[in-house]
């Protein structure tokens, strides 16, 4: 099939904001490809050529793929750079630059979309002598076959930023739609598969009692169980009859996989960390039968006893060298709380099973690995429920789970059936679209930052200004990460794309006609930068919405 159709799905898609209409066009899209090409065109209308928890990715820099055009088009580089400035990104720039270019090449191959994905995938893949020119010749060659609109979507493809406003959501509905399956079917495939490909693939030749059979394989991640706001732990035991209530640990989500012989560890995000943890790996290998599993917990960083902070955890996690230097300065702990596998999946048993098996397997003899502490509770001890918050805070944690005993996994759903309750107020998470430089001595700062919300159709709406909690370590890292991101400027502001996450604490929510959610955050304040979020993970205005109301 030729790029170009798939290029012109890319054009009708940015010329609607309306999710159905999007997913419609979509379908559509699906229903013609040819069954080798769909799991393909599931990761490219997503803008991406590797699933999210491959450890693979593109890591092309805009200034090679500017230097790829203006080879191509014979224009110096400085003429690109002006281009990206006027038209706002580096695609609509190598169109514009296409429509003036003299030389047509007629007589190249028109472009498959084959051809192109295994070409985006060579060029993630090359490293070494030598790497810089190897990949410049590839983006050369899919450039100089590339009418304007495919040199549009390949650099904003090679450069991951695809700007047609689809989500993972979008793409499941439009698989539903296309082969006439029921969107929870659909969802819940691939919740547990976390692969759009093989959820078209079986959608599309098996339908949905072939994806009802979909279920979780220890080595591949599983989009984790997502918790909401317990408004007062009493009631919330009340209404769930009985509750497995834990100690909430501030420190990363972590999905312990062990398939034959190899252990991986992934994060909330599905990001592979195993190799920056192998101390971990051993304790876990140590604790566990010699079975397959998948099992979760939390893993913090301590010192002298008590929790570090997050980006202390996240430095350590993230780590890819000096690696035994960091296991004696930022020792681990991890403290497991799930199992969604064990032999066969658990996932569908009630989490008081869950947890009962997971204490009879696990040998916790070791101080660096614990279950979580827990209390199980109903109307007639939810003293011990209180009781348990309070020795969470009085340890440095951050409050308490409550968790619907009765209850299976459900992946990647934020449901009532697991329940948070803290001691601070709750926050949100948002997304730097924009920002302002300081004045006088902070000139050279962005001191403040635009952030916004994600809205049903996958748009971002803006929703504050945001100014303080920086100190100026921060203030110099999210500069120099707003800089890297930067899409345009004028004057002392700055539009950059929505890459920077953070978790933002605020006093009241207001009605705003300022801001495109319709509502903003009285005295937002940045709590910490969430760098082990992802845009999809930051919250909605919906979300907002019913903040407000509540
Ligand atoms: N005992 C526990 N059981 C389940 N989750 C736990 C536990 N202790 C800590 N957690 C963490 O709490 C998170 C659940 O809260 P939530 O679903 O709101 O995630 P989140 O958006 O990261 O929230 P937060 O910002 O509050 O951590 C889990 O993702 C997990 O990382």
């Amino acid at each position: 099939m030729k790029y170009q159709e798939l290029v012109n799905v890319y054009e009708a898609l940015s010329n609607t904001t309306k999710r159905l209409k999007k997913t419609d066009i979509l379908a559509n899209f699906f229903k013609k490809v040819d069954d080798e090409t769909l799991p393909i065109v599931t990761l490219l209308a997503l803008g991406k050529v590797f699933p999210f928890y491959s450890e693979q990715e593109m890591g092309i820099g805009d200034k090679l793929v500017m230097k790829a055009i203006s080879k191509v088009i014979g224009v110096n580089e400085n003429e690109v750079e002006n281009q990206i400035r006027d038209q706002g990104d580096i695609g609509a720039a190598a169109e514009k630059l296409y429509s003036k270019k003299s030389q047509t090449t007629f007589f190249s191959q028109p472009l498959s979309i084959k051809f192109v994905f295994s070409n985006l995938k060579k060029l993630a893949t090359i490293s070494g002598n030598n790497s810089t020119n190897k990949k410049i010749s590839i983006i050369l060659e899919l450039l100089s076959s590339a009418s304007g609109t495919e040199a549009k979507y390949i650099t904003r493809t090679i450069t991951e930023e695809l700007r047609i406003g689809v989500g993972e959501g979008i793409i499941r509905d439009a698989i539903s739609d296309a082969f006439d399956i029921n969107k929870s079917v659909t969802e819940r495939a691939y919740m547990l598969t976390n692969d759009l490909g093989l959820v078209a693939e079986v959608g599309k030749n098996q339908g949905e009692n072939g994806l009802k059979k979909l279920s979780l394989t220890p080595g591949k991640p599983v989009k984790p169980m997502l918790a909401q706001l317990s408004p007062n732990i009493d009631e919330s035991i009340l209404e769930m009859g009985e509750a497995l209530c834990e100690t909430k640990y501030d420190g990363i989500r972590m999905q312990v996989h062990k398939n034959g012989d190899n252990i991986t560890i992934f994060t909330r995000r599905l990001e592979n960390i195993t190799k920056a943890i192998p101390e971990i790996v051993n304790e876990i290998r140590e604790a566990f039968p010699d079975e397959n599993y998948i099992a979760e917990g939390e893993v913090i960083a301590t010192r002298n006893g008590k929790p570090l902070s997050f980006q202390n955890i996240l430095h350590r996690v993230r780590r890819k060298y000096n690696i035994e230097e960091a296991i004696e300065s930022v020792p681990l702990k991890v403290y497991l709380y799930d199992l969604l596998y064990y032999k066969k999946p658990t996932l569908d048993e009630p989490i008081k099973i869950r947890r009962e098996i997971l204490e009879k397997i696990v040998n916790t003899k070791s101080d660096n690995l614990n279950l979580s502490e827990k209390a199980m509770v109903n109307e007639d001890n939810l003293k011990d429920a209180k009781r348990l918050f309070e020795k969470s805070i009085a340890e440095g944690h951050e409050g308490i789970m409550i968790k619907d005993a009765k209850e299976p996994y459900i992946p990647g759903i934020r449901g009532k059936k697991m329940l948070k309750f803290k001691a601070e107020p709750e926050t949100l998470d948002v997304v730097v679209v924009g920002g302002t430089y300081g004045i006088g001595k902070r000139g050279n700062f962005i001191g403040s930052y635009m952030v916004a919300l994600r809205n049903d159709d996958e748009e971002l709406e803006t929703v504050a200004h945001v100014a303080t909690g920086l100190t100026d370590e921060t203030l110099a890292k999210l500069t120099k990460m707003m800089e890297k991101y930067k899409i345009n400027e004028k004057g002392t502001k700055i539009i950059v794309k929505p890459k920077i996450i953070l978790e933002i604490a605020y006093s009241e929510i207001v009605k705003s006609p300022e801001y495109d959610a319709g509502y903003s955050l009285r005295f937002p304040v940045v709590k910490r930068i969430r760098d082990d979020k992802g845009l999809e993970d930051i919250d909605t205005v919906e979300r907002l919405k019913s903040m407000y109301k509540e």
